[in-house]
């Protein structure tokens, strides 16, 4: 379970961009969270990916209260989320092959050997072709690299899945081939997913229920069902 608990977070103390935000996602939950552009949300998922330390507040992850984060956050902890963000080029190695890039979690974690089987079942999952595996980052499209980047997502079967506007610059068809595969993830594992974007139809329709920012930042009480 992913608990935040009156989360203040932001670049500068003095203005924090997320006041007292909770939010809690309970095993195999898929909560999609919709907000203006620039109002934290990015910021929240961060703090909940152990990327970003919050000013105040708690992060709570499986009963275990969060003490470190980035670097510092133990490595199991690190492991047991996948994180896909809106913008596949700036969270992709540019020198990296596509199939470097999805097992790039792996070697990190001194499971190398486990890469050319996972990766190849990774990717005929998210649909790369192997001729794609090859190239690196500029050779390919927004779409296939942001599908090797929910390859390496998932190539340590992740817990938990923040899925920080993965669709938002795909098409409508690879967006749906996106969500599918998440969803097959989350039915085979359990996973719990937090799926920050803009689009309602599409965060309702995919998730089993939807909290707007606006609530959450009310502070406090309980996060109505949508
Ligand atoms: N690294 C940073 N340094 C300083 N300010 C930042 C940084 N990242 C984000 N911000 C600011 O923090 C605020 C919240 O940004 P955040 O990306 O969390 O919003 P968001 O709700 O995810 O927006 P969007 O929907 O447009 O992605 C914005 O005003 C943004 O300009």
């Amino acid at each position: 379970m992913l608990e935040l608990r009156a989360i203040t977070a932001g670049y500068d103390r003095r203005t924090p961009v997320v006041r007292d935000v909770s939010l809690t996602v309970e095993p195999g939950e898929a909560v999609g969270l919709l907000g203006p552009s620039g109002c934290g949300k990015s910021t929240l998922a961060r703090v909940a990916a152990l990327l970003h330390r919050p000013d105040s507040g708690t992060l709570i992850l499986d009963g275990t209260p969060v003490r470190h984060w980035r670097h510092r956050a133990p490595r199991e902890l690190r492991t047991a989320c996948g994180v896909v963000f809106q913008q596949p080029r700036l969270s992709a190695d540019p020198r990296l092959r596509l199939d470097d890039l999805i097992a790039e979690p792996l070697r990190a974690t001194g499971r190398r050997t486990e890469a050319p089987g996972r990766v190849a079942e990774l990717a005929a999952t998210v649909g790369l072709t192997p001729d794609l595996l090859s190239r690196r980052p500029h050779e390919v499209s927004d779409g296939q690299l942001q599908r090797a980047c929910l390859a390496r997502a998932l190539v340590l079967r992740p817990r938990r899945l923040i899925c920080d506007e993965m669709t938002s610059m795909l098409d409508a068809s690879t967006a749906a081939a996106l969500v599918a595969v998440v969803e097959d993830y989350r039915r085979t594992t359990g996973a719990g997913l937090l799926a920050v974007g803009h689009d309602r139809t599409l965060l309702r329709r995919w998730c089993d229920r939807t909290v707007h920012w606006d609530d959450l930042a009310r502070g406090g009480g309980p996060i109505p069902r949508v």
